[in-house]
């Protein structure tokens, strides 16, 4: 599915927290308390497009290897530019 940047924005909580990388949108709200960087640095792009600052910490492969294989980051859909 084709996601907007305004649906992407509809889930900007801690219950419910979507955030872009790349071509990706991804539901994160499982992963936030696992995440290494803590859940603040997340919550700072809630509902929004964090490919930029993203990119300056990790590598994309951290992604699957600590958010989709383990369940807690799950595809949404491709980001519509
Ligand atoms: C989308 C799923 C995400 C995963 C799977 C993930 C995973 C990780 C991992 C494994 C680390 C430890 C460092 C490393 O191994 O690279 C980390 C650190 C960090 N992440 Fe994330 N992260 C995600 C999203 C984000 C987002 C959206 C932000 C906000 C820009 C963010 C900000 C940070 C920060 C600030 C650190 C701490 C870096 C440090 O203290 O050196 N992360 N993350």
């Amino acid at each position: 599915m084709s996601l907007s940047a305004e649906e992407v924005a509809k889930h900007a909580s801690k219950t419910d927290c979507w955030v872009v990388v790349g071509e990706e949108v991804l539901d994160v709200t499982e992963f936030m308390e696992d995440h290494p960087g803590g859940s603040k640095a997340i919550m700072m792009f809630a509902g929004r497009d964090a490919t930029e600052e993203f990119d300056m910490l990790h590598e994309r492969k951290v992604i699957k290897k600590y958010g989709i294989d383990e369940g807690t980051v799950v595809v949404k859909g491709t980001f519509k530019k």
